[in-house]
Formats: structure tokens, C-alpha cells, sequence
């Protein structure tokens, strides 16, 4: 498991931060626009052509497997992989998440590249906001597991603006159990419940290392 220390300041975390960002957002446009394109054949090539290119121009350098998560010495998390909240990954929608003592939320848009049934988000897609907002509100700093997740779907979730929330209900030693929902504007459309599990490697005392 790949947790990374980086020497560097705020400085250049904003630098990069400012760098990659608009990468990421410029290929989720063309993810949206590659799948609601209606442009004529020639025009799908030649786009087809240059994706290829700048594919190939950022692969001149890059580094071995995923990117991890990295942090900071003054604490800062830069999880920009991460396919919920990744700041480099134009696969994250990516959620911004809240937190509020013993509770977290997002708000945040889903489009095309989310559908499952038609005009709505896909059910796996549900699972994942909500295995990453229910994860967060498990705990502030340490990274809890998701051991188990339980889901009803209560009715199919729109493509649009979605709010997803999350809180604590008890805790039972290195399980925390947490309790949420994903919502349109007329009301939850699914209900979540997970058990999240702080790792033997993350506990008290442990001497064991990440595996
Ligand atoms: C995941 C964190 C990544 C770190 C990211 C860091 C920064 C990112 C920045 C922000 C993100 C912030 C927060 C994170 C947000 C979202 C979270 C997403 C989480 C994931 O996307 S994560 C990937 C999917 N997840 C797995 O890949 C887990 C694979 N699995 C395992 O790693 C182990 O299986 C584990 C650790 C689950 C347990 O293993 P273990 O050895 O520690 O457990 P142990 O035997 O000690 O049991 C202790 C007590 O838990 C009970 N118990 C055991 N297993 C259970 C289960 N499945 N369900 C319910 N209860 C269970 C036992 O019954 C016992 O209960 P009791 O004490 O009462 O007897």
C-alpha cells in the first residue's frame, strides 16, 4: 500500500495543485463530450488522432504504477489519485467533502460518464460516493477499511445534482459504524449503512507495516 512522504511546502503543493487540476477537469470535458459528441466521422478521427498524441506526450515521463497517496510533513493529504476525490483523476466527478464533527457531506454533480439505467447514475456509482463519504465520516485522520457496506436503493438516482451525507452511529473498538444517504432535491434515493475497520497495520502499538 503506497503512502508516500513528499519534502515539500505549501507553496508548491498549491503550485502543482494549480498544474494538474485543470488537466484533470479538461479530460473529464472530454469524457462528457466523447460520449454526447454528434460531429461527422472526419472529426471523430482527427480528435481520435490528436487524444493519441497528448496521450503519448504525457506518457514521455511518468511514474511506475498508481499514484498513491501522498502526504506533507505539516500533515497535508494529497490523496490525488483517489478515484472519488482525486484531484489528478478525471474519473472522480470529484467530490469535495465537508466535515462537521461526527458527520461529512458533499454536493456535487453527476453527468454522462456516470450513467447506469438511462438519465440516472449507476447503481455501482452509488455505492462508491458512498462508500468514500460514509469512509470519511468514520474518521477524521486514520484510514478506517470498509469492511462491510449495505445499500437500499429506494428509487433510481437522477443524473444531476446530488448531495450525499454521512454520520456516526456507534462505535465498538476498531469498528465504527456509520449510517447515510444519497440525495436528489426531492428526497434520499438510496440508504447506506457500513462498518468501517481501522487495519491491524494502522492500530495502537502495532509494529506490523502496510500490506
Ligand atoms: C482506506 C483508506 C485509504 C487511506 C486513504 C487516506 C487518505 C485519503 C484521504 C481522504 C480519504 C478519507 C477517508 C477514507 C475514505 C473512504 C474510505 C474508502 C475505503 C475503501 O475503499 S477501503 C477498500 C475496500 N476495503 C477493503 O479492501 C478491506 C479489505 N479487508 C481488510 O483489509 C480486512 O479484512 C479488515 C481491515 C476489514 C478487517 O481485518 P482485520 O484483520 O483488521 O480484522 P480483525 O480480524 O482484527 O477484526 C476486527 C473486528 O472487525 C470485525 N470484522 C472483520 N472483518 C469484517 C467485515 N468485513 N465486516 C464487518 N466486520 C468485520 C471482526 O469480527 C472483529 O470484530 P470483533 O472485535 O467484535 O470480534
Amino acid at each position: 500500500m503506497r503512502f508516500t512522504a513528499e519534502d515539500i511546502d505549501g507553496h508548491e503543493v498549491a503550485r502543482r495543485e494549480a498544474l494538474y487540476g485543470p488537466l484533470a477537469e479538461a479530460v473529464r470535458e472530454l469524457v462528457d463530450a466523447t460520449i454526447r459528441t454528434e460531429v461527422d466521422a472526419a472529426a471523430v478521427q482527427e480528435v481520435e488522432a490528436t487524444v493519441r498524441a497528448a496521450t503519448a506526450r504525457l506518457r514521455d515521463r511518468q511514474i511506475d504504477g498508481a499514484f498513491g497517496v501522498r502526504y506533507t510533513e505539516d500533515g497535508r493529504i494529497m490523496p490525488w489519485g483517489n478515484v472519488v476525490i482525486g484531484l489528478r483523476n478525471p474519473i472522480a466527478p470529484p467530490l469535495t467533502v465537508h466535515r462537521e464533527r461526527d458527520r461529512c457531506w458533499s454536493e456535487f454533480t453527476l453527468g454522462a460518464a456516470y450513467e447506469g439505467p438511462p438519465g440516472h447514475v449507476h447503481g455501482g456509482i452509488c455505492a462508491l460516493v458512498l462508500d468514500h463519504v460514509l469512509g470519511s465520516a468514520s474518521s477524521p485522520e486514520k484510514p478506517n477499511f470498509t469492511g462491510t457496506l449495505t445499500l437500499r436503493y429506494r428509487r433510481a438516482t437522477p443524473l444531476g445534482p446530488l448531495r450525499a451525507e454521512a454520520r456516526i452511529d456507534r462505535v465498538d473498538g476498531v469498528k465504527t459504524y456509520v449510517v447515510g444517504a444519497l440525495s436528489d432535491s426531492d428526497g434520499v434515493t438510496v440508504e447506506a449503512e457500513g462498518v468501517f475497520i481501522l487495519p491491524v497495520w494502522a492500530r495502537e502499538g502495532s509494529t506490523t507495516t502496510p500490506t
